[in-house]
């Protein structure tokens, strides 16, 4: 399979801690007589990026929705750094350092593309509405800092011509480049990716590849990639899981998950 990138870079700190960043544990989600998640385990490690695959209503959304909070699990562990995540509401679990690009873009339609990297930072912000009228100094000089922060993003990903570009107004690929943007301006140490490559071209997602490799390269941060596009999946992850019916059936690196007999079952069966 040809690459879509250089070579992955060894993102891992050299002092690495040894235990994972995520643990995830025997996670069970149900909705009625729908069992979308049944013990589903696996970990992440720091500055790792970990793809989770799966044919159609495999669960993978679902795993996303438990770990950021919009979901509440009925079983199982989620743990960051140690932290349980699990029961925490999202703005929470976003303010312990886990971001999500969305499949169906997050942005706001009528703000400029700054402007919603901007509010992409709001939980860092200290200073309240009142407060910032009361020290307009403070205030002032925490808003040049968050700009100067959220200008450190535009530059990685290549969005200058489009700084006050309403968001509604993007081309679909800079606009999906502008909803990482928005989360990686949240600082996280964990980032969700639900599907960036979808319904894009061969153009941007080469481009796509580009931008998240180097954001690893630049931020170390540790990634989780929900994609149906295989050729991505298989040139950017660290490690694979797969999952069907909501169970996890393989793990391993891309080479290994790729050739196990069940993922191969999973998504010929599914017709995926
Ligand atoms: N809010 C919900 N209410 C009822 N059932 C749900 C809900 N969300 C998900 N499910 C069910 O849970 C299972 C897993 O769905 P999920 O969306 O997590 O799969 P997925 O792997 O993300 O699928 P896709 O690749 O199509 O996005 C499916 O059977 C789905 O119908």
């Amino acid at each position: 399979m040809e690459r879509l990138t250089a070579p992955a870079p060894a993102t891992a700190p050299a002092a690495a801690p040894a235990t994972p960043l995520l643990e995830v544990a025997e996670l069970t989600l149900r909705f009625g007589g729908v069992t979308a998640l049944n013990g589903v385990g696996f970990t992440v490690g720091h500055g790792e990026l970990l793809a989770v695959i799966g044919p159609n209503g495999a669960g993978k959304t679902s795993v996303f929705n438990c770990l950021n909070g919009v979901y509440r699990p009925q079983g199982g562990r989620i743990a960051l750094d140690g932290t349980s995540l699990v029961g925490r509401a999202p703005a929470a679990i976003a303010g312990l350092g886990v971001a999500r690009t969305f499949q169906n873009l997050g942005l706001f339609q009528h703000l400029s593309l700054v402007d919603n990297l901007m509010l992409g930072r709001h939980h860092l912000m200290r200073t309240g509405f009142l407060a910032g009228m009361a020290w307009w100094g403070r205030a002032k000089r925490e808003e040049v800092e968050h700009r100067a922060a959220v200008e450190d993003v535009v530059e990685l990903l290549e969005l200058e011509p489009y700084r006050r570009t309403p968001a509604g107004l993007l081309p679909y690929g800079v606009a999906k480049r502008a909803e990482l943007g928005r989360a990686l301006a949240m600082e996280p140490r964990l980032l969700l990716l639900d599907e960036p490559v979808a319904g894009m071209n061969v153009e941007e997602t080469e481009d796509m590849a580009r931008y998240l490799v180097q954001a690893r390269r630049e931020l170390g941060l540790a990634m989780i990639l929900v994609e149906h596009d295989m050729r991505l999946v298989m040139d950017l992850a660290d490690r694979v899981v797969a999952l069907d019916f909501g169970v996890a059936i393989a793990a391993g690196t891309p080479a290994q998950v790729r050739e196990d007999p069940r993922v191969i079952e999973a998504y010929l069966g599914g017709g995926a």
